[in-house]
């Protein structure tokens, strides 16, 4: 398997390359060039595996010839027994033909851990078989970086820098990447928004010189490894209810639009998936793409769901590569366009391919309180924030005889103060991250400039 670029300039990479490299060289993103298929009986006998058995199957063609099979099987197997559920991902019923996939049962009760256990393991893999080191810079809005911590610290071939947007992320999310002990770790507080700190991720990537003499490498979901990990649990959900069957379908929150995106690949491989939902915050470019054929850059305002304050979203380029037949040259003339205008407008046919296959709708600060108290009256189940606005989105798109999956992408104790709003009641973290919020911290405020966090890195690493 080939990963070609979205902007067609950059030479196709092997997965090994593909996963160390994180963006491509002309400021694209990676994608498998072909999808793997899987049949209907192939996808039928996945029924009653276990999540590592399918996990196993589903990656395989994207890694096959790339890492031995024997190395695979126990790098994933190492992977999700991190979790603390036996199922991995388990789903649980909110409501009439609608499900809650449980996608927070990592160290870090956040879905990124899904892929960034998976990520920490491979990297470490190909690092050692290559004798190489790497330096890895990540953005985040809040779970990114502390799964990435999770994941990474203490590994000898890599040092980690997370560059954060200081004050907007939650309590907890803060102290999970601040209290890292591990040598090789460096959280960074960032004078800015997310999209700031993602910028200026994707701009080191940009930058050659800086680029290779750090040996640059990526956790953030432009990394095609953190994708192919989350098409996973697509099928594992849609099998226990019934596909290939059963249609079902997807309702995501979406940020950054890599988890739904992974959704796209999984119906792309055969998995039949009726619509997949996009369910945005107030920090909707999203839902009015989807509604206007155009994409326009606002302001990005402060919610309860902080880790989907997004205005930029980095996956929303493959989508469009893939939807418009894999045209790098229609890609990089609405990508020139974003950059100059702040925004650009889909052509026609492009658009209707994205609209044949998702739905989009968004969920306020208000109807997220809202839909957190109804789901805990009527079943007695706390959603954090960032799940209650697929929810909310969810129940505006249901039909008949559809499953409805929505995504649960973090544990409410991740965001007590929301969830104490609607409820009345502070949800408790586990009793294994009891002791977290007492935890030293230890960051590095730095204001948003280039040039401050290159430098900074530079100094830190020992690539
Ligand atoms: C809890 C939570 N929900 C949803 C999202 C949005 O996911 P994505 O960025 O893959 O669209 C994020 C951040 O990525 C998140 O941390
Ligand atoms: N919501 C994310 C933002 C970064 O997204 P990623 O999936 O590209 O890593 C976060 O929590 O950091």
């Amino acid at each position: 398997m080939k990963y070609v670029s979205t902007r067609g300039q950059a030479t196709a990479l092997s997965f090994r390359d593909t996963m160390l490299a994180g963006l491509a060289s002309d400021g694209g993103l990676f994608v498998p060039e072909s999808w793997p298929q899987f049949s209907h009986d192939e996808i039928a006998k996945l029924a009653g595996k276990s999540y590592c058995d399918v996990a196993i199957e589903i990656m395989w063609p994207f890694v096959e010839g790339e890492i031995e099979r024997a190395a695979f099987e126990s790098i994933v197997r190492e992977s999700y027994a991190t979790f603390r559920h036996d199922a991995v991902c388990p789903l649980v019923q909110t409501g009439d033909n609608e499900f809650l996939l449980e996608l927070f049962h990592g160290p870090t009760l956040a879905f990124k851990d899904v892929a960034m256990q998976l990520i920490g393991r491979l990297m470490d893999h190909v690092l050692t078989e290559r004798d190489q080191r790497a330096t890895i810079v990540g953005a985040t809005s809040g779970d990114t970086g502390g799964a990435a911590i999770d994941a990474f610290a203490g590994r000898d071939r890599t040092d980690m820098f997370i560059l954060f947007p200081e004050g907007r992320v939650s309590p907890v999310q803060q102290r999970q990447m601040t209290s890292s002990t591990a040598l090789n770790v460096h959280a960074l507080a960032i004078d800015g928004n997310f999209d700031d700190c993602q910028a200026h991720v994707k701009s080191m990537f940009n930058h050659a010189d800086f680029r290779n003499s750090v040996s640059l490498s990526g956790i953030n979901s432009i990394n095609w490894a953190r994708i192919m990990a989350q098409i996973v649990y697509y099928f594992t959900s849609a099998v226990s209810l019934g596909a290939p069957h059963r249609t079902v379908s997807f309702c995501v929150p979406t940020g950054n639009f890599g988890d739904i995106f992974a959704g796209y690949a999984a119906k792309q491989m055969g998995l039949p998936i009726d619509k997949l939902i996009i369910a945005t915050n107030d920090n909707d470019i999203l839902a009015r793409t989807l509604e206007t054929g155009s994409y326009s850059m606002s302001g990005v305002v402060e919610t309860t769901s902080p880790s989907m304050d997004i205005q930029i979203s980095s996956n929303f380029e493959r989508l469009l590569y893939k939807a418009s037949g894999d045209d790098d040259r229609e890609v990089t003339a609405y990508m020139g366009t974003l950059k100059q205008s702040g925004e650009f407008t889909i052509k026609p046919e492009t658009l209707k391919a994205i609209r044949s296959d998702f739905l989009a709708g968004r969920a306020d600060v208000g109807q997220a309180k809202q839909t957190i108290k109804d789901v805990a009256v009527q079943c007695s189940y706390t959603l954090d924030p960032h799940s209650a606005i697929g929810v909310h989105v969810a129940r505006n798109h249901k039909r008949d005889g559809v499953p409805m999956i929505v995504l649960g992408t973090a544990h409410p104790a991740k965001f007590p103060d929301a969830v104490k709003q609607a409820t009345g009641v502070e949800p408790d973290l586990p009793a294994w991250l009891g002791d977290l919020m007492s935890r030293k911290e230890n960051f590095t405020p730095l204001s948003s400039d280039l040039k401050i966090i290159e430098d900074y890195i530079s100094k830190h690493t020992r690539a």
